[in-house]
């Protein structure tokens, strides 16, 4: 059990000041409850001798006093030990982030975000339930009795070894229960990520759903899920309907042989009626720490449950880092020309996609890809970020092997648009000035004009302040486009990536895009996917990939020549064209 916690001992440390700080305030409110039921004992002895109104009100002050004592010290220890277990919580959630953050794609392709999403939450709630309450809770009941005990003693060995025999027993069940609750929590988490992954599938896929007229077929599966996880949850429940009422049972005869056993005691004149009194008071108060056993044991079980997953999110490596980086490149700037070399290339989950591609791509001049689709084309450009991971070697920029760049000083120099467009549910402003701090009205204006999407935007009810996505405007495919590229231009980077970029904008825009491209691309390496002709042959020169090799390399006009894929095209959408216009 001890290293399945390990994972916290940092964050523990970490707050050792606040832990140490509320133990201080824990004991002082245990040695003050402690003192309650010895007053109780000298209140009976005292009034024994005759009762009085001004010692029944001396009594009742001694007793609220120490009572205030006591609370105010409850309150300091809940205060500051909770506080430490939400400081722990906001602490294992950035760290979270972070790590998420720093994942490749793949990683995401891996875990789903619904599973993500329940492992952020659920799980990290039963962490700090661990990390709050459960130590809380444990130390209470540790130091009380530790506390007691001497006085209960004292009054009578006899009686609180007869007391205290039920005891192991309830520490026996909560062992048995312990690991049942273990087992079937894990079940239940599993089961939370199950329907929370369809949830989210199911609302970011609702057009899907909808146009499909799916929504009853959707409804019946997420049931069906919901249902096994009730069940999950009812079978836990179950237990600790039953952990609780056993508990009880085993207290309640430890309060029975203490009234049987203590009566005897008395009568024995073994023990005095005060100190019954007092004795009787202590086991009403034992009560509460030895039933918090049985809850502590359910949320260490559980906290325990969920520490594991949240670890394995934390221990995935980012399969990309930055540990081949050269220092000296941390400042470095990027000319732009990028060379692949014999290039072979398989994801881990499958056959190889890129077989022996030998290029160079001169910084400063364009390349046009295009092929069959499923060719390979998005996983070659993939790599030039290192969104994907060649070996080492095989992708090199100015010559020097991509892993030697640091990760920052590389993807600064990209642009990248990716062939599925993703806008943040922000302004347009933010949306395009993503990640370019500080950048001016004028130059998100000129990004946008180049990507001919600027007079659009103006025309917006809320012009740049239009809040797109989710929670403002639907953009139509094209708009979304252009408006990732002029995000990738505001970067002015060193080397532009346009996958398939301009796929959902009709020719007439396509050809204002591509000469503003070339403008503002003069000097700098861009290449550009491309399945139609009309964006290809405004390329320096032209790749055509074909199952994952390169089968034609040159300009249009010699690709023409050849009379390969290629020329094929071009006859194709020229043959098209003419019809269209015919
Ligand atoms: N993340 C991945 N994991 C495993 N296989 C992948 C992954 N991404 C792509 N593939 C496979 O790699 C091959 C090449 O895919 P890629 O997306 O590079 O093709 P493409 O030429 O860009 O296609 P399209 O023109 O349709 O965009 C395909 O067989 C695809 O199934």
């Amino acid at each position: 059990m001890f290293s399945r916690l390990s994972p916290l001992f940092p964050y523990l440390r970490r707050y050792w000041k606040s832990y140490v700080l509320g133990g201080l305030a824990l004991l002082i409110y245990n040695s003050s409850k402690v003192i309650i039921p010895l007053l109780i004992g000298g209140a009976v002895q005292d009034i024994q001798g005759g009762l009085s109104v001004s010692k029944v009100e001396y009594h009742a002050a001694r007793i609220v006093g120490v009572a205030i004592v006591s609370g105010t010290f409850l309150y300091l220890m809940r205060q500051i030990l909770i506080g430490a277990s939400r400081e722990i919580e906001f602490d294992i959630r950035n760290d979270m982030f972070e790590h998420l953050a720093k994942q490749p794609p793949s990683f995401f392709q891996r875990h789903r975000t619904g599973d993500i999403m329940a492992r952020s939450t659920n799980d990290l709630n039963a962490v700090r339930q661990l990390l709050g309450p459960a130590i809380m809770y444990s130390a209470n009941t540790v130091i009380f009795t530790a506390a007691a005990l001497p006085f209960m003693l004292r009054i009578s060995p006899r009686l609180t070894m007869y007391a205290f025999v039920p005891l192991p027993i309830a520490s026996v069940l909560v062992q048995y229960f312990g690991a049942r609750i273990h087992k079937r929590f894990e079940r239940i988490q599993a089961s939370f990520s199950d329907i929370s992954a369809q949830a989210e599938e199911n609302f970011s896929g609702a057009r899907l759903i909808r146009a499909f007229s799916q929504e009853e077929a959707e409804i019946k599966g997420f049931e069906t899920a919901n249902l096994e996880y009730i069940s999950r949850s009812l079978m836990l429940a179950r237990l600790m309907a039953m952990l609780w009422p056993t508990l009880e049972f085993v207290l309640g005869l430890s309060l029975m042989i203490t009234l049987l056993a203590g009566g005897r005691e008395v009568l024995l004149h073994h023990i005095t009626v005060p100190q019954f009194a007092s004795y009787n008071v202590f086991m009403v108060q034992l009560t509460w720490p030895m039933i918090a056993v049985g809850y502590v044991v359910n949320l260490v079980q559980r906290g325990a449950a969920s520490v594991t997953r949240i670890h394995e999110i934390l221990i995935e490596k980012p399969e990309i880092d930055d540990k081949d980086a050269k220092p000296e490149l941390a400042n470095a700037t990027i000319q732009g020309e990028i060379t692949f070399n014999h290039l072979d290339f398989a994801y881990p989950t499958g056959p190889e996609v890129l077989h022996d591609i030998t290029l160079t791509i001169p910084a400063g001049s364009s390349l046009a890809i295009t092929g069959p689709t499923g060719s390979g084309k998005t996983t070659l450009v993939s790599l030039i970020p290192r969104l994907s991971e060649a070996a080492p070697g095989m992708v090199r920029i100015d010559g020097r092997p991509i892993r030697e760049y640091p990760l920052e000083v590389l993807r600064h120099a990209i642009g990248f648009v990716p062939q599925e467009t993703f806008l943040f549910s922000e302004t347009v402003r933010e949306n395009v000035a993503f990640g370019v701090e500080g950048a001016s009205e004028e130059s998100i204006l000129a990004a946008t004009q180049a990507a001919h999407i600027g007079t659009e935007i103006l025309e917006f009810p809320k012009g740049f302040d239009t809040v797109v996505g989710e929670r403002g405007m639907t953009l139509s495919g094209g708009q979304k486009q252009r408006t990732a590229i002029a995000r990738a231009l505001l970067r002015e980077p060193r080397i532009l990536i346009l996958d398939d970029a301009l796929a959902s904008v009709d020719t007439y825009t396509e050809e204002q895009i591509l000469n503003a491209l070339r403008d503002k691309m003069r000097g700098r390496t861009a290449i550009l996917i491309a399945h139609r002709v009309s964006t290809a042959r405004s390329a320096d020169r032209i790749a055509v990939v074909i199952d994952g090799r390169i089968a034609e390399l040159g300009t249009h006009d010699e690709l023409l020549d050849r009379g390969g894929y290629y020329a094929d095209l071009f006859e194709k959408q020229s043959l098209e064209e003419e019809i269209v216009n015919t």
